[in-house]
């Protein structure tokens, strides 16, 4: 409940210093361009993909990369472990949506400045997919994470930075929801262990499944 006293807007809540969700950040329109724009970005040169780790067990997720590609755990221009193709670039549009987000996220209208991203990861997961706790951690670079999630709703799991145990906060991320990770929150672990299937108004352009895209700064030239 908003009170006289917020200075946030109602909805928005800091999970942990420089960790922010920002709930209904898209407007539906703005969820059904992001749905069209992946569709568009799948059609190639390099095709959604279940990663492999290097243990050889596929992620249950699908991924498609923008501006770098990212293989657990490295970035390179071209999609070696799918088709050897270079990656699409990544789009002006984006990055501004990314500088927007920041502004928001942090109330801070300098926030997204100097903000340049250049590596977008795109996950789409089914009803059963999920994602380990993990630290985005193969940047070279502490700039911010940027995600946005449209579709079904899922439970992410924001944790600390020592280890993939608690303490950590549970929250539901759902259709349009921003949720920036920066500043001491940046390397953080955290992870979707579940999808709440069926959640989704076909509205945001999806009728089933939720696409995440994390927006970061590799820091690589
Ligand atoms: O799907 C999400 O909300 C998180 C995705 C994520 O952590 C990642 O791509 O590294
Ligand atoms: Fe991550």
């Amino acid at each position: 409940m908003s009170t006289l006293f917020d200075d946030a807007p109602a909805g928005h809540s800091e999970i942990a210093p420089g960790a922010v969700h920002v709930p209904g950040w898209l407007s539906v329109e703005q969820q059904r361009e992001l749905v069209e724009a992946c569709r568009e970005f799948g059609r190639g040169p390099v095709p959604y993909r279940a990663a492999k780790l290097p243990g050889g067990h596929e992620m249950s997720v699908r991924t498609l990369c923008l501006g770098w590609h990212w293989a657990p755990y490295k970035y390179t221009r071209t999609a070696d472990d799918v088709n050897g193709e270079r990656v699409l670039d990544f789009p002006d549009w984006l990055a501004e949506w990314g500088r927007r987000a920041l502004v928001d996220a942090y109330q801070d209208p300098a926030a997204g400045r100097d903000y340049e991203p250049d590596t977008a990861l795109i996950n789409f997961y089914d009803d059963t997919a999920k994602m380990g706790m993990h630290q985005d951690k193969d940047e070279q670079a502490d700039f911010p994470v940027v995600s946005l999630s449209v579709g079904d709703d899922c439970l992410f799991r924001f944790g600390n930075t020592e280890s993939r145990t608690r303490p950590y906060t549970d929250i539901r991320l759902r259709s349009g929801d921003l949720f920036v990770f920066g500043g001491p929150a940046r390397f953080a672990y955290h992870g979707v262990p579940k999808i709440y299937p069926a959640t989704t108004d076909p509205a945001c352009g999806l009728t089933g499944g939720r696409l995440n895209l994390t927006m970061r700064v590799t820091g690589l030239g």
